[in-house]
């Protein structure tokens, strides 16, 4: 039988950032609700950049149940957790630290583990199967939400314009060491892990994205990182973007409806 072919993407497009955020929060809150009555829990990965702050207007929303949380990370810069450039603590100091989502539920990519790059992508893997394998059976995890930012180049997690890491296809998580933005050392979910997802939104403001915007919505030919992200079926791809990043896009926009 022929595969079903993923859905087209939804392009949410917003005049402020402040519009987006809100949306975006209200978003996340109804995949949390159906998650949490189908599994009693919500997996959902994040990643940093921009993102951790577009999270803000979950702070205080009604309708959070952090403690159903179990956030992962879709990719991590490898230095100490502490260091400015971590994806966990910009995470932590943006969100989860003004939240009350229990501590055990936040799984950091810790490079402390050591410095041997294959090593720490194995244990994050051998962390997701651990929370992922048994529970729901399947090749890849299904994550019920995945989170993503998307920089001017068209990367997003830590996947690259052409890096030989775009056709990884049997790996949960993989590395890199020599990333085009810095710091060179990273390590990242893999296409196979993010397209699996129930879910994914990606998240792009300002018009110094619009450039890439055009390119990965209007000519998903051309195979930037980002346009790679096709959620296998049933899942859903979404973008969330403030009119200036889509001020160059034809790709046709959905409204956002609570
Ligand atoms: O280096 C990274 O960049 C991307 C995009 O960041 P942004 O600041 O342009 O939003 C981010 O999604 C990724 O997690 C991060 O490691």
């Amino acid at each position: 039988m022929p595969a079903t072919a993923p859905s087209p993407p939804v392009l949410h497009s917003f005049a402020t950032s402040h519009e987006l955020c809100d949306a975006l929060a209200h978003f996340i809150i109804k995949a949390q609700k159906e998650a949490v009555e189908k599994k009693g829990r919500f997996t959902v990965a994040v990643s940093g950049g921009s993102l951790p702050t577009q999270l803000n207007a979950l702070i205080g929303k009604p309708g959070v149940k952090w403690d159903k949380w179990q956030v992962f990370y879709a990719d991590e810069r490898v230095v100490p957790l502490d260091h400015p450039d971590s994806n966990h603590k910009l995470c932590l100091d943006e969100l989860f630290s003004k939240v009350p989502i229990p501590a055990d539920h936040i799984h950091p990519i810790d490079p402390s583990l050591g410095d041997d790059l294959e090593e720490l992508s194995d244990a994050y893997e051998k962390e997701l199967i651990r929370e992922f394998a048994q529970k729901d059976s399947a090749r890849f995890p299904i994550f019920d939400l995945i989170l993503l930012g998307v920089g001017p180049d068209g990367h997003t997690a830590s996947l690259f314009p052409g890096h030989a890491l775009l056709t990884e296809d049997d790996r949960w998580v993989a590395y890199i060491d020599d990333s085009p933005k810095p710091p060179p050392k990273r390590v990242t979910f893999t296409y196979p892990v993010i397209n699996h997802a129930a879910r994914i939104a990606f998240i792009a403001t300002s018009a110094g994205k619009a450039d890439m915007l055009k390119t990965v919505l209007d000519k998903p030919e051309e195979g930037l990182p980002a346009s790679r992200v096709r959620p296998v079926y049933p899942g859903q791809l979404y973008w969330f973007v403030d009119d200036a990043a889509a001020s160059k896009v034809e790709y046709p926009r959905t409204p956002f409806k609570l």
